[in-house]
Formats: structure tokens, C-alpha cells, sequence
């Protein structure tokens, strides 16, 4: 995760916005750009908020930090949780009536497109999600969240409540000064596909995911596992 000693913001510029209705209610969609994005990268610029109710001046805003999943958004993939991590984090704005999700435009970890897809195939062999970047001459994580920083700046909002499962996700939105309150946890469903990425997340990359061996066990009991 990428963290500069000293924090220089480019200009946050905003594109576009407009009410968009989903599935789960009214949500106010700001398009934002945050400096460049090398073209090779494959990576855009342009990133979105979507934001429900009067966060201004608002502590404990609900907050999700979201990285873009092609695969699983698009066209239902199962080798990961996002989806399922995204419509939570929308259906639980929509009943608390508050909150922001911010879409990064940063796919596969901020690797691109691309090379997801050269990390799929690696994991298609048996390697698992970290391992499969590393092979591949990649960082584990190469995500920068100084857009979101200034994104919340721009909407005004004072501290958040942010859902994540990943501390170095706190830590980095701290760094770049957003004073996150509290981790609200982000647990979806498993599924065959997906186990394996959940666990490597839990081990290798520090993620508070419940034991896999501990929620199959408790599954197989008819006990909820969290
Ligand atoms: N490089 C790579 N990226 C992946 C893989 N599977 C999913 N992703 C990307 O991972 C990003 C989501 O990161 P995760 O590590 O799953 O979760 P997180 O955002 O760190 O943590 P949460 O806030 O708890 O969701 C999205 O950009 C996905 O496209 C994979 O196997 N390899
Ligand atoms: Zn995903």
C-alpha cells in the first residue's frame, strides 16, 4: 500500500454529478478525478461517490472504501467477496439513511485489469492471490487511498465509521488525515469459489475475517459463524 512520507495532494477536480436511483434507494453519484493515471496502467482517474443523506459537518458518517471488481461487479464472479461487500455496504447506508460509498477505480488491488486476470490464471495453477502477484513482479497491494482522503474532505464529512475488514485500509485513510472512528466489519457469505481468497486474505494480508475452518465447522452445525 502505497504512503508517502510527505502527503501532496493533487488537485481533486469534480466531473459530474447526479441523482441516481439503485436497487437499494436514492443515491446522490459525484464523479471525481484525482490527478493522472499513467495510460499503461490501465488504471482511470476517475472515481466515484455515492452518497445518501446530509453528511456535511457529520461525525460517524457510514463509510465504505470500495476497490473496483470487474469480475465479481460485472459478471458475477465468484472467486471473491466484492460484490457482496458492495451491496452490504449500499442496503446498510439505505437503512440507516446516511452514508457514503466511495468506488476507487483501483481493479485488482490497484494492479489493473490485466494482471488480475495473469494472477487468475497463476491461481488457476495453485497459487494463492499474494503469491500470484509476487510471481507475477507485483506488489501484494498496490492501492493508494489518498483519493478517498480528499473525496471525504471534499463532501465535508468530520470522521466515519468505516466498513472494512482490512486495518491497513484504516491506517492508510488515517495517514492521508481522515479520522476514521471506528472499523465496522464487512462480512458477505463464502462460497467454494471464494474460500480459498478468504483465507489467504485472513492469513497472509492481516484481514479480520473469521477462521475458515471455524465458520465451515460452525456452518456444518447450523451455527452462524459470526
Ligand atoms: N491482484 C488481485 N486483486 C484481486 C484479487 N481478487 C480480488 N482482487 C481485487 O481486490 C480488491 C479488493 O481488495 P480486497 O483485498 O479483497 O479487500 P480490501 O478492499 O482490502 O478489504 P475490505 O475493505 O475488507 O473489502 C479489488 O480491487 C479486487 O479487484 C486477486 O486474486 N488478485
Ligand atoms: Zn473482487
Amino acid at each position: 500500500m502505497y504512503v508517502p512520507d510527505v502527503v501532496i495532494r493533487p488537485r481533486l477536480e469534480i466531473l459530474a454529478k447526479a441523482p441516481v436511483p439503485t436497487q437499494t434507494g436514492l443515491f446522490d453519484m459525484i464523479v471525481f478525478r484525482y490527478g493522472e493515471q499513467a495510460a499503461e496502467s490501465g488504471l482511470s482517474p476517475d472515481h466515484v461517490a455515492l452518497v445518501m443523506g446530509d453528511v456535511r459537518g457529520r461525525s460517524s458518517v457510514l463509510v465504505r472504501v470500495h476497490s473496483e471488481c470487474l469480475t465479481s461487479e460485472v459478471f458475477g464472479s465468484l472467486k471473491c467477496d466484492c460484490r457482496g461487500q458492495l451491496e452490504a455496504a449500499q442496503a446498510e447506508i439505505a437503512r440507516r439513511g446516511q452514508g457514503v460509498v466511495l468506488y476507487l477505480r483501483q481493479e485488482g488491488r490497484g494492479i489493473g485489469l490485466s494482471n488480475k486476470i495473469r494472477a487468475y490464471d497463476l491461481q488457476s495453477r495453485g497459487h494463492d492471490t499474494v503469491d500470484a502477484n509476487r510471481l507475477l513482479g507485483l506488489p501484494d497491494d498496490a492501492r493508494d487511498y489518498a483519493p478517498a482522503a480528499a473525496m471525504l474532505e471534499h463532501l465535508g464529512v468530520a470522521s466515519i465509521q468505516l466498513m472494512t475488514n482490512n486495518p491497513l485500509k484504516v491506517q492508510a485513510l488515517r495517514q492521508f488525515g481522515t479520522r476514521v472512528e471506528t472499523r465496522e466489519p464487512s462480512i458477505v457469505g463464502t462460497n467454494p469459489f471464494s474460500q480459498g481468497y478468504l483465507e489467504a486474505k485472513r492469513q497472509r494480508m492481516g484481514h479480520a475475517l473469521p477462521a475458515l475452518d471455524a465458520a465451515l465447522h460452525a456452518s456444518a452445525e447450523g451455527i452462524d459463524a459470526e
